[in-house]
C-alpha cells in the first residue's frame, strides 16, 4: 500500500499536517466496509518515532545516518496493507528518488505532500519553540538556516516527485480526499503499480556493475555531444537511441551539466543495483526528467 513522502523546510508542520492525513485516513478505513481496505493499517514515521533530535543534521555523518535509519523503517513498513506516511524533511531530490524506487519496487503507488509554508513563518514557528525553553525541540538558528538553504523543492513534473500536492499555510487541512483517490483508490479500488524493470532491486550484485554504469552512461552522453555537435542551432528535439528517446531542450546542454546528471545517476543507483540490461533506457528517462 502507498508511501506517502512528506517534505518541508524544518518547523513548516509536516507532522500538523501528517497528523491531519493520518486522523482522515483512520476515519475513512474504519468507516470503510470493503474489506480491502478496511484492514489497512496507517503508519506515521518521523523523527519522534525514530527517536532522532534534530542535532543529527549538524554534521554530515549523523544526518546520513538518521536517513538511513528513515529509509529502513519505510522500506519495512512498506507493505500490501499498510499506509505509510514519511514524515521528514525530505529535502534531498535523490532521497526522494530512492524512496520511490522501493515503493515502485513493491508494486505500490506513491506520492508527494509538499508542506508550503514560507519559510518566514517557519522562522517564526521554529523561534517560538525555541523560546518556549524545550530542550529538545527546534532547530538551532544554524542549523535551521542550513537546512533552508539546502532544501531542494519537489518539482511534480519528475515521476519521483509525483504526483504532488502542496499544502499552503493557511489551508484547513490537507487535500486528504484527493490523496486517498490517488494513492488508495476511489470506491475501494485498491491500486497497484506495475513496477518498472529498472526499479525491481536485484539480490546479486554483479561484479562489474560500477564499470558498466560509468560506461553506459557516458556513452549516452558521448550520443548527445554528437548529435549537438551536428546540429548546431537545431533547437532541440527529441534523439532516438538504442533503447529510448532522449528529449532534448531548446537550448543545447553543455557537457558539464550532462555530466552533473550522470554523477547524479551513478551515486542514486551505486547501491540499487539496476538490472545491467537497463541501465540506458532507466539513464535515458533519468535525463529526460532532469532536462525538462
Ligand atoms: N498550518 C498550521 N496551522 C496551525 N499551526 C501550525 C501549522 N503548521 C504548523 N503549526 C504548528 O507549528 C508547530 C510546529 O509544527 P510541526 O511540529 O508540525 O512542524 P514540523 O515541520 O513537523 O517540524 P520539524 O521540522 O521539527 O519536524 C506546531 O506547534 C504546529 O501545531
Amino acid at each position: 500500500m502507498p508511501l506517502i513522502l512528506i517534505s518541508g523546510y524544518p518547523a513548516s508542520g509536516k507532522t500538523y499536517r501528517s497528523n491531519q492525513l493520518v486522523e482522515s485516513f483512520k476515519s475513512k478505513i474504519q468507516a470503510s466496509s470493503d474489506a480491502r481496505i478496511s484492514r489497512l493499517k496507517v503508519c506515521h514515521i518521523n523523527h519522534q518515532s525514530l527517536g532522532l533530535d534534530r542535532h543529527v543534521y549538524r554534521e554530515a555523518r549523523t544526518e546520513k545516518d538518521a536517513r538511513a535509519t528513515e529509509y529502513s523503517a519505510v522500506k519495512r513498513a512498506l507493505g500490501k496493507d499498510t499506509v505509510v506516511i514519511a514524515d521528514s524533511l525530505n529535502y534531498i531530490k535523490g532521497f526522494r528518488y530512492q524512496l520511490y524506487c522501493e515503493a515502485k519496487a513493491v508494486h505500490t503507488p506513491s506520492c508527494v505532500v509538499h508542506v508550503g509554508t514560507p519559510i518566514s513563518s517557519c522562522r517564526e514557528i521554529n523561534t517560538r519553540i525555541l523560546e518556549s525553553g524545550s530542550k529538545d525541540d527546534g532547530y538551532p538558528v544554524d542549523i535551521f538556516d542550513n537546512l533552508v538553504y539546502r532544501y531542494e523543492e519537489p518539482n511534480g513534473m519528475t515521476r519521483w516527485d509525483s504526483p504532488l500536492f502542496t499544502v499552503p499555510y493557511d489551508d484547513e487541512a490537507p487535500p486528504c480526499q484527493d490523496i486517498w483517490d490517488a494513492m488508495v483508490g476511489s470506491e475501494g479500488k485498491a491500486k497497484t503499480v506495475k513496477p518498472n524493470p529498472a526499479t525491481v532491486m536485484k539480490p546479486a550484485t554483479e561484479s562489474d556493475y560500477l564499470y558498466e554504469l560509468d560506461k553506459i552512461s557516458q556513452g549516452v552522453l558521448n550520443v548527445i555531444m554528437e548529435w549537438q555537435k551536428d546540429h548546431p542551432g537545431d533547437g532541440g528535439g527529441e534523439l532516438a537511441i538504442a533503447e529510448g528517446t532522449i528529449e532534448l531542450p531548446a537550448n543545447p546542454v553543455s557537457l558539464p551539466q550532462l555530466q552533473r546528471f550522470r554523477r547524479q545517476f551513478i551515486s542514486l543507483n551505486r547501491l540499487h543495483n539496476l538490472p545491467k540490461a537497463r541501465i540506458r533506457s532507466s539513464f535515458i528517462e533519468y535525463l529526460n526528467d532532469n532536462l525538462v
